[in-house]
Parts: C-alpha cells; sequence; structure tokens
C-alpha cells in the first residue's frame, strides 16, 4: 500500500559494524511495542548484521544473521547435515510420462523404449511414473504386484529397470510398482545406480486414503500397507530424497529430505482431475522453494477411459520454486538439465537456513535422532 512510507535509520555504526532499521510508517506501527521486544527487553536486538570488510557502503545491502538466541542450528534435530558436494555439477533429467494400459508386458516394453529414448537424448537420470505397469486400482493391485526381493522372474518390471540402467549407464528412479512381500502389499519405487544395482526402495509412507464426495474417493489402505522409513539415497547424479505421490503433501518428510542433504527429490505421482488443478503444481514449487532445492515428478499420461484418470503436468521446478520444465496430459519426455551449483545461489540469496527460530520451533527427524543416540 502507498500510504506506508518507508525510512531507514542508521542505530549504530562503525568502521565494521552496522545496523540498520526501515522503520515502515504504517497501521502497525501503532502495535504495542512491546509486541516487538525479546526477552531481553531491548529492541530488535536480533538484527546484528555481519561484520563484512568488503561491504559496499553505497549499496545499503548488509547480509543479516541471527543472534544466537534465535538458535537456527536447533529448528532441525538433529541439527541439518551440510549440503554434500554433489558428484555432477550439471546433468539431465527425463521425465517419462507414460501412457498405462492394462497389458502388463506392453507396460514394460514401452518404459523400456521410453528410458532408452531419454538417454540418447542426453538424460543421466531418468524417473518412470507412480504405478506404470498396471492400472490404478484396489482390484489390480495385488494382480500386478511382483516380488521385488526375490527380483528375476518373480519382478520383470524392476529387472527391467535394472538391465536398462546397466546398459544404459544411467541412474533410474523407477517411478512405483505395486510390491509383494509375504501377505502384504506395497506401492514400492526402487532406485537403481548405473551398474544396474538395487541403490534403494521407497515404499509410499501416506498412503492415498481421500474421500471428497461426488468427486473422487480413493482408499489404498484397502489393498496397500504404508512404508515404514523415509528414503535417501547418494547416487552418481546427486543425493535424492523419494517421495510417492501423496507422500508430497506431508511437508515434514521433504524437510527431513533437506535436513539430511539432498539435492533433489523425485515423487512419482499420479495425482487426479479433483486435486490435480489446484494443488499438484502448488505442492511440488512449495516443496522446492521451502526447502531449496530440486522437485522433480513424473505421473501417467492422462487416459479419459481408465478407472483412475490421472492428471499429468510432469514438472520440474528449481530451488526458488521456479517451473524450469513441465508438460500438459500427453504422453511425453521431458529432458531438462539440473545445475546444482543454483542451491548455493538461493541459498546465499535468501538464507533460510541461518534465520530459522530453533527457540520457537524444532522440527525432529525421528530416525536420525534414534540412530544417533
Ligand atoms: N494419488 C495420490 O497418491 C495422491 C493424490 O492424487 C492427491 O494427493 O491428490
Amino acid at each position: 500500500m502507498k500510504s506506508a512510507i518507508s525510512s531507514t535509520t542508521t542505530l549504530l555504526s562503525s568502521k565494521n559494524l552496522s545496523l540498520k532499521l526501515h522503520l515502515n510508517h504504517s497501521p502497525f506501527s501503532r502495535l504495542p511495542s512491546s509486541l516487538f521486544r525479546s526477552k531481553s527487553n531491548t529492541h530488535f536486538p536480533s538484527l546484528l548484521l555481519r561484520n563484512n570488510s568488503t561491504h559496499n557502503q553505497k549499496s545499503q545491502i548488509h547480509t543479516p544473521i541471527m543472534a544466537s538466541s534465535f538458535m537456527p542450528e536447533q529448528a532441525r534435530a538433529p541439527p541439518a547435515l551440510p549440503l554434500p558436494v554433489p558428484p555432477v555439477a550439471k546433468f539431465k533429467i527425463g521425465l517419462c510420462q507414460l501412457s498405462v494400459t492394462a497389458d502388463k508386458e506392453r507396460n514394460i516394453a514401452h518404459a523400456r523404449k521410453a528410458i532408452e529414448e531419454a538417454a540418447a537424448k542426453g538424460a543421466k537420470l531418468v524417473m518412470l511414473p507412480e504405478i506404470w505397469n498396471s492400472p490404478y486400482s484396489n482390484d489390480s493391485f495385488p494382480v500386478y504386484a511382483e516380488d521385488i526381493d526375490a527380483g528375476g522372474e518373480a519382478s520383470p518390471s524392476t529387472t527391467m529397470l535394472s538391465e536398462a540402467a546397466r546398459l544404459l549407464k544411467i541412474t533410474i528412479v523407477g517411478g512405483s510398482i505395486p510390491e509383494r512381500s509375504g501377505d502384504r502389499l506395497y506401492n514400492t519405487c526402487c532406485v537403481f545406480d548405473s551398474d544396474g544395482k538395487l541403490k534403494a526402495k521407497h515404499r509410499k509412507i501416506h498412503l492415498f486414503d481421500i474421500d471428497i464426495p461426488g468427486k473422487i474417493t480413493f482408499i489404498e489402505s484397502k489393498t496397500l500397507t504404508a512404508g515404514e522409513t523415509p528414503t535417501i539415497v547418494d547416487t552418481e547424479v546427486g543425493r535424492i530424497g523419494i517421495g510417492i505421490c501423496y507422500d508430497i503433501r506431508f511437508q515434514e518428510l521433504a524437510i527431513i529430505y533437506a535436513a539430511r542433504g539432498a539435492h533433489l527429490i523425485c515423487y512419482p505421482g499420479a495425482f487426479n482431475m479433483t486435486t490435480g488443478p489446484l494443488h499438484w503444481e502448488l505442492l511440488q514449487r512449495a516443496r522446492a522453494a521451502d526447502n531449496q532445492l530440486y522437485v522433480a515428478t513424473c505421473s501417467p499420461a492422462r487416459d479419459v477411459a481408465a478407472g483412475y484418470v490421472a492428471w499429468g503436468h510432469s514438472t520440474l521446478v528449481g530451488p526458488f520454486g521456479e517451473v524450469l520444465a513441465t508438460t500438459e496430459h500427453e504422453e511425453d519426455i521431458i529432458i531438462a538439465e539440473i545445475d546444482y551449483s543454483l542451491l548455493e545461489v538461493r541459498r546465499t540469496n535468501l538464507p533460510l537456513t541461518k534465520q530459522r527460530r530453533g527457540d520457537l520451533y524444532q522440527l525432529v527427524d525421528v530416525q536420525r535422532l534414534k540412530s544417533d543416540s
């Protein structure tokens, strides 16, 4: 609003340290000043400016740091790990938005072709959609489920992924397939290294049980069991956190991945025609912007004749929350560049990690806390 008049007052300055306060003469300035007081009862005690000998006095651009009473490192318990140096600075990711049919053999052959095409276009990391070898339905999950741990003929879908990764020398985030383990079924994503080895297996942690009357009702827990652990994996293209579809709605999972040093979070997902238009892009951009990392999603292509109609719109989002590449709802292969140097740039531009209020809130990574103790 134009009525707010802004002025800058130098409260303290010396050669190496200065403190500037922007005063807003707006209706808010009439709020009781006690609201802005810290425990020590002095005004704005935390707006210390970094002692910066290269500071350009004219530019009036300062890098604020928080006083230790804000305890930013304690906002994550255990404290966040530093971002690891990624094994590659830049690479291409391929997102294969596949059509899925009731013919499992066709789905596997079709996925293989798409992976080969993405690799031929230079992708070093290829990702598939959620439930790409089977229709997305509770009736289909038990029929199409594979015993991933047994491998070989018991799991033709993951056998293909392993072979493709090895022959093409790429990393594959293998979307998800229904997995059978004993008498349980899971919605499971496998990650393969360029030597074809299974690096990680993520079982969807948050099951998609929703009921929006007249629009969509889906109860995954009728057939599936929820996974028990977050999954983060070091690959040849960086540290990747994995979530499957509904997992993207739980920001705590993304925060945990960021605190464990993820460069990228991959979410194979199949949003639908009710939630997709409103939430799909919003959630991806929120996870990326809040955590200052890359987010990639991969959906099945839309089939309006299917029992569950997928939204499509596979997307890559950068660490500023910007959509870098996306598509519509038809079959497509997105090839887009990931540049990890932007992680540092964005985290320097917006130093959120140093500005958290560990004195006011804390997110506990229960698994890490247990393993540390
Ligand atoms: N299919 C899902 O798991 C999630 C989804 O469609 C939604 O959250 O909406």
